[in-house]
């Protein structure tokens, strides 16, 4: 037996105990609870062939009870004694993508991120739509094309048309860009033909991760009207292989920024749901943008309910994010075409005056909220290099 020694200001302590899927010394794939620098094998501490599995699919099906329960045993395994054999050291283990995912969709909730893209795709309307203050506005992704943090993004080809350009013409997307996000994986499923009540998001959502929605805007701009994205948005979604379960979430709760004019009753909240979470976007290692999940509009619980209110079922492993994160300052801007002004304003990194991706840049995406006891608690991060359009 051994004891798991966890740095007092450690972003992973035990108000996080975030799970993921990790392989070490060969091994198969299977889950694994992060505590501190080290990672703790769950099939071996706790004896359930539940955790000896490539995805979190399984734990996550059984649902909030068991979820509560193995949250007390995790955390009195890691103020305890462990099997030494369950404990690898972090930068020992490879992560791997968490959950298979079932569904995706990324809805559109920052106001700020609304605002701004809309003056800069549609310079002659009115910059937020007539819907937007009254629904979470959403699509449909594609889920067999997310990947874990880590994964290198190969620049995508489509057809890319500028608004001088009479035609398109076919290529690498020549304005590749970042969106940072939060994305919520669904633990246990509503059957179709019902819809999950906002009441019922904590009992239902299991934890949530970092997104990256990589996005082509070029690509995006010509293909997009009037079904929306496609092929800009289809060919990568990179999320943290750590999942904070919603239960590390709890301090870090906040009121959404008021809703006016009050939302449908199937939209209301009694409890709030907006979170108070810091993000880090970083560009070849400098930081570039702060933005703040709190500035949300719309709630996590609002979005469920909302997904599901046509009687669509949802399934365990689903996907859903917040939509790019930008708050009202420049530097709070999830998304380089805003961060730049559709690359108008270039941003200083490394010296250099940069818009928009090139092959070979890297982006970091971190995050971290308050935790309970007066600690903070950290998402780990949702890491990014561009390789080279392959010409597929
Ligand atoms: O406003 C538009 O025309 C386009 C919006 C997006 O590309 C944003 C999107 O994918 C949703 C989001 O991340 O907020
Ligand atoms: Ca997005
Ligand atoms: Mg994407």
């Amino acid at each position: 037996m051994t004891r798991i020694e966890i740095p007092r200001d450690s972003l992973f302590g035990t108000e996080n105990l975030p799970y993921g899927v990790f392989s070490a010394d060969g091994a198969e794939p299977r889950v694994g609870v992060r505590a501190g620098d080290s990672v703790v094998d769950l099939a071996v501490a706790l004896g359930d062939e539940i955790f000896a599995r490539p995805t979190l699919n399984a734990f996550m099906a059984r649902g909030y009870d068991f979820w509560v329960e193995t949250r007390r045993r995790v955390t009195e395994l890691v103020t305890g004694e462990v099997p030494g054999e369950a404990v690898h050291p972090v930068e020992r283990v490879r992560t791997h993508l968490p959950v298979e995912v079932a569904d995706y969709v990324d809805f559109y909730a920052s106001e700020h991120h609304a605002s701004n893209l809309g003056r800069l795709f549609r310079p002659d309307a009115e910059p937020l739509l007539p819907n937007w203050k009254h629904l979470p506005v959403g699509y449909h992704g594609r889920a067999g094309t997310v990947v874990v943090s880590g994964t290198d993004i190969v620049r995508p080809s489509g057809q890319r048309k500028a608004p001088g350009e009479d035609a398109p013409s076919f290529g690498g997307s020549r304005r590749l860009d970042i969106e940072a996000e939060l994305g919520f994986l669904v633990g246990t499923g509503s059957p179709l033909g019902s819809a999950v009540p906002v009441a019922e998001f904590s009992r239902r959502v299991f934890g949530a991760v970092l997104v990256n929605d990589w996005s082509a805007r070029d690509i995006q701009a010509w293909e997009y009207v009037p079904l929306g994205p496609f092929l800009g948005k289809s060919f990568a979604t990179s999320i943290s292989p750590w999942v904070v379960p919603l239960l590390a979430l709890e301090a870090a709760r906040v009121p959404t920024p008021a809703q006016v004019p009050e939302p449908l009753p199937y939209l209301r909240e009694s409890e709030p749901w907006g979170l108070d979470i810091d993000l880090s976007v970083s560009w070849n290692g400098e930081e570039v943008s702060r933005p703040p999940y709190r500035e949300m509009y719309w709630s996590p619980a609002q979005m469920l309910a909302h997904l599901t209110v046509n009687g669509a079922s949802s399934r365990t492993g689903d996907l859903y994010a917040s939509g790019t994160i930008s708050g009202p300052e420049k530097a709070q801007r999830g998304a380089f075409i805003e961060l730049t002004w559709g690359g108008k304003e270039p941003v200083l990194v490394g010296g250099a005056e940069r818009t928009f991706l090139e092959d070979g840049d890297e982006v970091v995406i971190s995050a971290t909220a308050p935790g309970a006891k007066g600690t903070r608690i950290g998402f780990g991060e949702v890491r990014g290099r561009v390789l080279p359009a392959t010409g597929a």
